[in-house]
């Protein structure tokens, strides 16, 4: 399999497992976080580029104030591949511990 297959549902629902606070919606994963202020969440939008840019996969971001959705999917794919699931994995990364 490569890294541009589209993951098979029960793919999607393990790598879920894996993930604290991404969910399924439709063909996408999206999760959103809320940063203590809006140069908080710029500052981390600006992080998430360059795990983004280095990775040449980009998630769709919506900010709002301070909070923050992303949503992962590959286009090119018309779905979920491993490059969200290991995007996903790069963003929570990059959270502060709860
Ligand atoms: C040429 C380049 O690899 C592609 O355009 C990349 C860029 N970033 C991308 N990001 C996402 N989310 N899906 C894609 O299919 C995609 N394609």
């Amino acid at each position: 399999m490569s890294g541009d297959d589209k993951l098979s549902n029960s793919d999607i629902d393990d790598a879920l497992t894996g993930l604290p606070g991404w969910t399924l919606d439709g063909q996408e994963i999206v999760r959103t976080v809320e940063m203590p202020t809006f140069p908080a969440a710029i500052e981390f939008v600006s992080r998430v580029a360059d795990a983004a840019e280095a990775a040449d996969h980009h998630p769709d971001i919506d900010i709002r104030w301070r909070k923050l959705t992303f949503r992962l999917s590959t286009h090119s794919a018309g779905g979920l591949t491993k490059k969200d699931v290991h995007l996903a994995h790069e963003i929570n990364a990059l959270l502060p511990d709860d």
